[in-house]
């Protein structure tokens, strides 16, 4: 690995940055009950079309960054920008539209509804996309394609997280945000979903951004972003990445 000794050379609003955060900062708490600085005054530029992975101890900030980047909570103070939008200043009706325009998001826990096919959760989302893929295409692409008529009871945990992947990928989503994407799986499972990721942000090159406590994942990605006590501790470039099959946890 080479260590990234300057990650703030991206110039503002270039069009290669899809993020760009410039001490920003999220507080918890105070009025009388103890103030938690969740993230404390963080600067990162991220590039289009990385894969990266965010590590960290418990409570060091990681889900609260992605939960800022992705438009589903406000920052403190600081500033945050999606290529040259400043996140920061949106209103909730914006960033519910950019959400909905930009982002994908993948959790621990898959929220299929259980009452549909794999098929059907995907074409949730497909029927509301300006311009998505078909839901069989986003099913073939995380390895599913004998599984497209299946109810999520009938699929094991991983091929049901590989389905909330095609979720959100089918209206091809600028980034995609994924926090613990394998935190419930094994590792043969996981890998899947590994494999999944990987291929997204191979062929359409989407921003892919992994929470993960399996250090292992970090041989994958294009950066390894470490986190402690709400600042970003550490940045790594992979010289050498390693493909998702090839990792074990
Ligand atoms: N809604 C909230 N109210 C109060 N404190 C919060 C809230 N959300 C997060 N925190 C605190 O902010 C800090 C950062 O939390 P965050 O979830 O971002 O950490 P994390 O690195 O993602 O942790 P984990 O790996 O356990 O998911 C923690 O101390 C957490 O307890």
């Amino acid at each position: 690995m080479t260590r990234d000794i300057d990650t703030s050379a991206t110039s503002n609003g270039s069009a290669e940055t899809v993020f760009r955060t410039r001490g920003l900062t999220k507080v918890y708490g105070g009025n009388g009950t103890a103030e938690v600085r969740a993230l404390d005054g963080v600067d990162l530029d991220l590039p289009e079309g990385e894969l990266v992975v965010l590590l960290g101890p418990s409570g060091s900030g990681k889900s609260t960054l992605l939960n800022i980047i992705g438009g589903l909570d406000h920052a403190t103070s600081g500033q945050a920008w999606f290529r040259d939008r400043e996140l920061t200043k949106m209103t909730d009706r914006q960033l519910t539209r950019y959400r909905r325009d930009h982002v994908g998001f993948v959790f621990q826990f898959y929220n299929l509804v259980a009452s549909l096919t794999a098929r059907e959760n995907v074409a949730l989302v497909t029927d509301v996309a300006a311009d998505p893929m078909d839901p069989d295409e986003a099913l073939d692409l995380v390895g599913l394609s004998g599984r497209m008529d299946h109810f999520p009871a009938q699929l094991s945990g991983g091929e049901q997280q590989r389905v909330a992947i095609a979720r959100a990928i089918a209206k091809r989503p600028g980034v995609l945000l994924c926090d613990e994407p394998t935190g419930a799986l094994d590792s043969k499972t996981g890998t899947a979903v590994l494999a999944a990721l990987e291929q997204v942000n191979a062929r359409f090159g989407t921003t892919t951004l992994v929470i993960t406590h399996n250090a292992g994942i970090r041989k994958m990605a294009h950066r390894v972003i470490r986190f402690h006590d709400g600042r970003v501790a550490e940045i790594e470039q992979n010289a050498h990445r390693v493909s998702a099959s090839e990792i074990e946890w």
